[in-house]
């Protein structure tokens, strides 16, 4: 199906943001996925799919993290965080002002709160579809790990206030409960479902793909996230939605996920739309067959985490 693009300029363009990045969490892994999925071929692919495509390179994150990040509170690596999702954010945002699709390659889901106010920096009003087995809506004051890629989706709705000595000061809290609707979810804090009741937060449980169907689970998030098919849509998507049967290389996998063609079938459905502006595939690590070693990838420095060794230069282009 040919989908006309309402906030897309012709013709059709993507541009791929890679972020090798993992500092929202501890484990090496995902600071490799965008690379490995661009040996992989992903822009070519895309090609192939009429998309006119745009990569010059992945983010290089190096200056940022050699900076000394002690945790705050609980919050591990919060000033590498905060600085590389504020850069990702004027990245997408720059891209969604033009009418070219964002497509973000994580790297781990805190750099969804910059993928998302970029965003919401062109429309306030976006609708944001979030398909992962995780909500990632913890605060600093529920989080059990202290990892932040499990709370990017509290920032972005301004659940806690943030000082403005924060770190995190830059991100505009404007997310409404109402506009962000999850797909997928079976790794739930308790904390977190008490956030999501007291904010009436939609979420589709694999329990609800199970009971309706994942096209009728599909049309349900869109009819409340976007009543009118009327606004843009960015789509978080986090590999680790999928069954570890399917997607087995990601730091958190959970049994029961999606299946392969319920993974497609959630993005083609939102394609159909016509509003996609951003996307986000986040939380990959690949088993490799490729050769990495052309991009430094940035891991946060806390914890005893490995941590970059000597700085590679990047030659990878489409
Ligand atoms: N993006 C992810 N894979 N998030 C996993 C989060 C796991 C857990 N809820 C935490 O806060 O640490
Ligand atoms: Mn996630
Ligand atoms: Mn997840």
């Amino acid at each position: 199906m040919a989908a006309s693009h309402h906030f897309l300029q012709e013709p059709k363009t993507v541009a791929i943001v890679g972020c090798p990045f993992s500092g929202g969490q501890p484990k090496p892994g995902v600071d490799h996925g965008p690379i490995h999925l661009i040996n992989a071929g992903l822009a070519k692919q895309l090609e192939a799919l009429g998309w006119k495509v745009e990569f010059g390179g992945h983010h290089q994150f190096e200056e940022i993290s050699a900076e000394n990040d002690p945790a705050i509170g609980k919050l591990k690596n919060p000033r590498l965080v905060s600085k590389v999702s504020k850069a990702v954010a004027d990245t997408v945002g720059g891209h969604v002002q033009q009418g070219t699709l964002a497509l973000t390659l994580g790297g781990d889901h805190s750099l969804a709160m910059g993928t998302i106010s970029g965003t919401l920096s062109k429309y306030p009003d976006a609708a944001v579809i979030w398909v992962d087995a995780h909500a990632d809506i913890n605060t600093s004051e529920t989080t059990e790990s202290g990892n932040i890629h499990g709370m990017p989706v509290s920032f972005l709705l301004g659940l806690e206030k943030q000082e403005e000595s924060s770190p995190f000061a830059w991100v505009a809290p404007i997310l409404k409960p109402n506009k962000i609707v999850y797909i997928g979810l079976r790794d739930v804090d308790a904390g977190e479902k008490k956030i999501l009741k007291e904010n009436g937060i939609k979420a589709f449980s694999m329990h609800e793909v199970d009971k309706y169907g994942i096209g009728k689970v599909v049309d349900m998030a869109l009819d409340h996230v976007n009543p009118d098919r009327d606004l843009p849509i960015h789509l978080s998507f986090d590999v680790d939605a999928l069954d570890p049967s399917v997607a087995p290389s990601t730091g958190t996998p959970v049994r029961g996920g999606l299946t392969f063609r319920e993974g497609h079938y959630i993005c083609e459905a939102i394609y159909e739309t016509g509003l996609l502006v951003a996307v986000d595939l986040m939380e990959p690590e690949l088993i490799p067959p490729y050769s990495s070693d052309t991009v430094t990838p940035v891991r946060g420095l806390g914890g005893g985490s490995a941590h970059n060794s000597s700085p590679r230069p990047y030659l990878i282009s489409p």
